[in-house]
């Protein structure tokens, strides 16, 4: 919380015990076939440009993917933190599963969309079993000095960062890459979200 705080970012690695891992894993390979192309832009105002986003989304529903209930309790007790130790005021959260097939990538951009601000931080929890180095698809971070930053999606791997503030990218995977990626949010949104009860 404390790294959060001071670098706009944190990485926290085996973040994802075991049992949750696998979970997930089970739960992607599942509904792989429900996937659809991800487009950009806040919810109704979508297009879809696989120039600047090549990704496959699957939104997920607390209340339906009941499989997932140890995730959901994993992002209960992290807005749980937040609110705690950062006073952030967290109020609710969307989430999808992504992936990203060969060649995939998403260009710089920043989480919060022009129309809404209330995504304010972006978790990421990467799935992929031995990532290797040039397998490509790394998170680039894009820092307040001017550096970059190339974090691997190595499994069980999680990212947070402010989704304000930390503009990042995704390069090109050279295999199919999956993740599970949101944002936990001010205010309620209309769709795709969930109010905390
Ligand atoms: O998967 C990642 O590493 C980042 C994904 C991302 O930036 C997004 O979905 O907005
Ligand atoms: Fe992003």
């Amino acid at each position: 919380m404390d790294e959060l705080a001071l670098n706009d970012y944190v990485i926290i690695d085996d973040f994802l015990r075991e049992d949750r891992l696998n979970v997930l894993q089970a739960f992607f390979k599942e509904h792989l076939e429900a996937f659809t192309k991800a487009g950009i832009g806040a919810l109704n105002d979508q297009m879809i440009r696989s120039d600047i986003r090549g990704d496959f989304t699957y939104w997920l529903d607390r209340k339906r993917d009941t499989p997932l209930d140890s995730i959901w309790s994993l992002i209960d007790e992290t807005i749980h933190i937040y609110n705690r130790y950062c006073y952030l005021g967290l109020s609710g959260y969307e989430f999808h599963l992504a992936h990203y097939p060969t060649g995939g990538h998403y260009d710089k951009h920043l989480d919060q969309f022009n129309n809404r601000n209330n995504r304010t931080i972006s978790m990421i929890f990467y799935l992929n079993k031995n990532w290797q180095k040039g397998d490509g698809g790394e998170l680039e971070i894009y820092q307040e000095d001017g550096s970059t930053l190339l974090v691997e999606p190595l499994e069980a791997r999680c990212v947070m960062f402010k989704s304000a503030v930390v503009p990042h990218a995704v390069l090109a995977s050279n295999k199919p890459r999956y993740s599970l990626t949101g944002w936990l949010l001010q205010q309620p949104s209309k769709l795709g979200q969930f109010s905390l009860t």
